[in-house]
C-alpha cells in the first residue's frame, strides 16, 4: 500500500490546502480507467494538479499497476467488455495492495449494462470514494439515472441515497452539482464553488473524479481527499471563467488555473458549509 504522506484530517479550508501540498510533494501514480471521450482531458488534469497519471485499461496489466499506483479510477463511461474486464482486475489488486479506488458510476441508472458492472465492483470491494453526479448517485440506490451521462437531480437530493451507500461500504460519496455534496455516513461537507461553463464541456466530473483517486493516495482521511479534490477543481474552474470567452478556452484554463492554484488561495476562496 502506498502510505497516506501528509496526516491531513480536518475538513476546513487549511487541511485542504495542506491536502493540494501533499498532492504537490507526493505527485502521485494514478491508474485510470475511464472512458474514451475524457481520456486524454483527465490525464492533463491530473498533471496540471500535480498528480502522475497512467492509463492502464488492459486486463492483462490493470491487477499489477493497482498494486503499484497511488491511487485508482475506475469510470464506466464507454465500457467495453475488455475495459470491463480490466476493472475487476484493477479492483482486485487494489484490494491486494490496499490502493484505495474511486468510482465514478457514469450513466448508471440510465444503462443497464453498466449499472450492473458499477454494482459488480463494488461487491468485490469497497472503493475509498464514489464520485458521481446525483442522477448517477440515486442510481447505485435504485433510481432511475439521468439523461445519458448528464444529471438531472440536485446533489441534495441525493443525499439520503449517498448516506445509505457511505454506511453501506463504508467509504465516502461525494455527489457533484451546483452545491457539491461530499459524505462519509457521519459527516457531510458542501463546497459552493465552482462555474457553470464546467457543465457546457464534456469530462468535468470524470476529470474530478481522476482527482479524487490522486488526492485518496496522500491523504489518510477520505472525507478531507474528496473535497480537497473538489475545492480545487471548482475553484481553477472559478479562475479558468473569468479567463474564458466560452467553453473551448475554458477548457484551456481550466488547466493552467490548476496548475497555477496555490495552496493558500484554495484556503482562501474554498466556501464550505
Ligand atoms: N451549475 C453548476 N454551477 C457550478 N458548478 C457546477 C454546476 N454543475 C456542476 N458543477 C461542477 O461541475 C463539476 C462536475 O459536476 P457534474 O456536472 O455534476 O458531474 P458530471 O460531469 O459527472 O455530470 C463539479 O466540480 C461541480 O462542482
Ligand atoms: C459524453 C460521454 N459519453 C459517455 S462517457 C461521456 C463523458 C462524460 O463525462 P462527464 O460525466 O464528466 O460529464
Ligand atoms: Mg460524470
Amino acid at each position: 500500500m502506498s502510505a497516506p504522506s501528509t496526516p491531513v484530517d480536518t475538513v476546513d479550508p487549511g487541511g485542504l490546502a495542506a491536502a493540494l501540498s501533499a498532492l504537490r510533494e507526493g505527485a502521485p501514480l494514478v491508474q485510470c480507467l475511464t472512458n474514451v471521450v475524457v481520456a486524454q482531458w483527465t490525464a492533463n488534469t491530473l498533471l496540471a494538479a500535480g498528480a502522475s497519471p497512467v492509463m492502464v485499461d488492459n486486463p492483462q496489466e490493470a491487477r499489477a499497476c493497482a498494486g503499484v499506483a497511488g491511487g485508482v479510477l475506475v469510470n464506466v463511461g464507454t465500457p467495453q467488455e475488455e475495459t470491463a474486464a480490466a476493472m475487476t482486475e484493477a479492483v482486485a489488486g487494489a484490494a491486494e495492495a490496499g490502493t484505495p479506488w474511486v468510482l465514478d458510476p457514469v450513466g448508471a441508472g440510465a444503462l443497464a449494462w453498466r449499472t450492473r458492472i458499477a454494482h459488480d465492483l463494488l461487491g468485490r470491494h469497497a472503493p475509498a470514494v464514489i464520485r458521481g453526479n446525483a442522477s448517477e448517485i440515486l442510481a447505485l440506490d435504485g433510481g432511475t439515472g439521468g439523461k445519458g451521462v448528464e444529471g438531472v437531480d440536485a446533489a441534495e437530493d441525493a443525499m439520503p441515497a449517498a448516506t445509505a451507500l457511505a454506511h453501506e461500504l463504508g467509504c465516502v460519496v461525494a455527489v457533484s452539482g451546483r452545491v457539491d455534496h461530499v459524505t462519509d455516513g457521519e459527516r457531510v461537507v458542501r463546497v459552493s464553488n465552482g462555474s457553470p461553463l464546467l457543465t457546457k464541456v464534456t469530462g468535468a466530473g470524470c476529470a474530478l473524479g481522476a482527482l479524487m483517486a490522486g488526492f485518496t493516495a496522500v491523504v489518510a482521511d477520505r472525507l478531507v481527499a474528496a473535497t480537497a479534490a473538489t475545492a480545487v477543481f471548482t475553484l481553477a474552474a472559478e479562475a479558468a471563467q473569468r479567463a474564458a470567452r466560452g467553453p473551448g478556452s475554458f477548457a484551456v484554463a481550466l488547466l493552467d488555473e490548476l496548475d497555477r492554484l496555490q495552496p493558500a488561495a484554495v484556503a482562501d476562496g474554498v466556501r464550505l458549509s
